[in-house]
């Protein structure tokens, strides 16, 4: 039987911006089924890790897999409509007047417009069931513009899942949002990592108190280097995040979520 490929797989990579290095030798695998939070310091190069997984850039030293497919020999344009992005640059592309269905619709056919494409009954039903799932219905017929911060994050939540991707990751999904915002979208989250149907996850957070129950592996980063990736009780300790973050920091959990605090 063929083995199945790793959803992502970095090895030994370096990324280089104006040759400045922003990741260096950075090495992990996503496995199919795992559920990853990706944590470090502002400018640490966590966005950046995403735009390699995503297939927007492409290492300058090492080598990275999405999805069974080196970047470098495979045909991106094939490979990014297969990964689910989920980050505040989609949002600003977004027409404010399109309502929520429309704008979780439009991701049907890698559209940024509804128009763009013919749609159907289906994908309608599916785009509001959606919305439903996530307990975000009421959503449905607003214009996109005039939603809070997390009703849009749940909207781009449902969008990114309409196109069915093979790997999902989430660039701080919850920055801005207020605690109840914040909760209900750790839920989704939550519940998404229970679903076994669910593709393979990566979240970038700054807080540990956002990663959903359910997450089972960590990447701490800092300054473009890995300071742990594994198993989230491995990974994720109060010496590797104090390492991580050039603090004393104790950490707690309790029912499956994560808390900390400087001592
Ligand atoms: N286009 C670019 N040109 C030059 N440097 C860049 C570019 N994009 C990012 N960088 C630099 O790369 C480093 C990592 O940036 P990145 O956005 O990946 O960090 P991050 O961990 O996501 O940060 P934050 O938590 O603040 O979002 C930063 O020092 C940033 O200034």
């Amino acid at each position: 039987m063929p083995s199945v490929p790793a959803a992502l797989r970095f090895d030994a990579v370096d990324l280089d911006r104006v040759s400045t290095p922003v990741l260096r030798q950075v090495a992990f695998t996503v496995e199919v089924g795992e559920r990853w939070a990706v944590l470090g310091p502002n400018g640490s190069g966590k966005t950046t890790l995403l735009e390699l997984a995503s297939g927007y850039l492409h290492p300058t030293r090492g080598t990275v897999e999405v999805l069974g497919e080196r970047l470098g020999r495979t045909d991106v344009r094939a490979l990014r409509p297969r990964v689910g992005l989920v980050s505040s640059s989609v949002a600003k592309m977004l027409q404010p007047g399109l309502t929520g269905t429309e704008v979780v619709m439009s991701a049907a056919h890698g559209a940024l417009e509804p128009w763009w494409h013919r749609y159907d009954d289906r994908d309608r039903a599916r785009a509001r069931a959606l919305l439903e799932t996530a307990g975000f219905g009421h959503t449905a017929e607003r214009p996109f513009g005039v939603l809070s911060e997390g009703e849009r994050q749940q909207v781009l939540l449902a969008r990114t899942l309409m196109a069915e991707p093979d790997l999902l990751l989430l660039d701080e999904p919850a920055a801005g949002l207020d605690l109840g915002g914040r909760e209900k979208l750790v839920a989704r989250l939550a519940s998404l990592a229970a679903d076994p149907g669910a593709p393979p996850i990566v979240l970038v957070t700054h807080h540990v108190e956002e990663i959903p129950g359910g997450f089972d592996h960590a990447l701490l980063l800092r300054a473009g280097e890995v300071v742990a990736a594994g198993p989230i009780a491995e990974a994720l300790r109060a010496e590797t995040l104090s390492a991580t973050f050039g603090l004393r920091l104790a950490l707690d959990r309790s029912d499956g979520r994560w808390s900390c605090r400087a001592v």
